[in-house]
């Protein structure tokens, strides 16, 4: 079987009398890839930030490797990283400087630091930048840093808040090339949090929270199988006639939108080839597409995941006591 990084049970975390975090449940398997997905405000920056010891549970427990984060929080800090939404990197010192200040703050002892940090930056591919100041890091080589400077203390797991949110699709892909290696050479589990579905598309187990629950968890696989549709997009030459014979021939429900005809169906790819002989009508154009995690949310919540940028309260705000 395998071990667990994290566990999390009945977890509540309250703001006032507002339930931030509301009976969560959550087990993520060691050395996953797990993904933690919700809308703004969904409590994802809350739970974070219960499991890394920044913020005590109302009620509840969690554990992470193994330790209890209200009763054992130096033992959980020891077997954690924590990567920050928002820079915490010093623009003026280089890249092994800033590297240097972390494992000072860890309490490395020298030799062992001068060992880890060169580890890192070679891990993190940055080894040719080390005596270059961070402020003239492009977006992405800083990221890089900051999982680098994450990962110095040797943690076992890694947590990453929204880690690609601000980066392009080409540095977004090579991020996660870097984490992808990290957990294949090193083992370590990887738990983010995201707002962007095609980011959890990649994780091993995404778990997807909405008012400060867990509504489902599972392998983004797993979890789609629940809507167990594909999306079908026909376009005709006569799309209102298109729809009534859908449903008198086929007992087909579509959909009549701006963009064409809209169906769920279970099997698009065998549907298609009937369509297009039975149908009576010119097929213009199709597409199928398999359901997607943001149908599954959907499904699950009744509303679309909201995508914004609007960061009330992240990682980074709360993470500045630390500091
Ligand atoms: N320090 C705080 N004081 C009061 N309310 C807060 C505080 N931090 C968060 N909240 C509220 O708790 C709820 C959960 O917030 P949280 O930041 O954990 O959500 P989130 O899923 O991380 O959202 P985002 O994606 O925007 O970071 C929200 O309604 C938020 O407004």
């Amino acid at each position: 079987m395998t071990a667990t990084a994290i566990r999390a049970e009945a977890l509540y975390a309250f703001y006032g009398t507002h339930p931030a975090v509301n009976g969560l449940e959550l087990a993520v398997p060691e050395g996953s890839t797990f993904g933690f997905l919700g809308p703004n405000g969904a409590g994802k920056t809350t739970t974070i930030s219960m499991l890394t010891t920044l913020l005590k549970p109302t009620a509840g427990r969690a554990e992470v490797a193994g330790f209890d984060v209200a009763t054992q929080p130096a033992e959980v800090r020891r077997r954690i990283g924590i990567v920050f939404q928002e820079s915490t990197l010093d623009q003026e010192l280089t890249a092994t400087e800033n590297l240097r200040f972390q494992a000072d703050l860890c309490g490395l002892p020298r030799h062992e630091s001068r060992t880890a940090i060169a580890a890192m930056l070679d891990l993190m591919e940055l080894s040719e930048r080390s005596r270059v100041p961070v402020r003239q890091f492009s977006t992405g080589l800083r990221r890089r840093l900051e999982i680098a400077r994450g990962l110095l203390g040797a943690p076992r797991v890694l947590f990453l808040d929204e880690p690609t949110t601000g980066l392009d699709a080409q540095t977004r892909a090579a991020v996660w090339d870097h984490l992808d290696r990290l957990r294949r050479e090193q083992g370590i589990t990887l738990f983010f949090t995201t707002h962007q579905l095609e980011e959890a598309e990649h994780c091993d187990e995404v778990a997807i929270v909405d008012r400060g629950k867990v509504i489902t968890q599972g392998t983004p696989a797993e979890l789609k199988s629940v809507i167990g549709s594909d999306l079908v997009m026909l376009s005709t030459e006569d799309d209102v006639r298109a729809v009534d014979t859908l449903a008198e021939r086929f007992g087909l429900a579509a959909e009549l939108t701006p963009d064409g005809i809209l169906l769920r169906v279970a099997n698009g790819a065998a549907l298609v080839p009937r369509l297009c002989t039975d149908l009576g009508l010119t097929v213009r154009s199709v597409s199928i597409a398999p359901p997607t995690l943001d149908d599954v949310f959907l499904h699950h919540t009744g509303s679309e995941i909201r995508e914004s940028t609007a960061n009330a309260h992240t990682l980074g705000t709360l993470g500045e006591g630390l500091r």
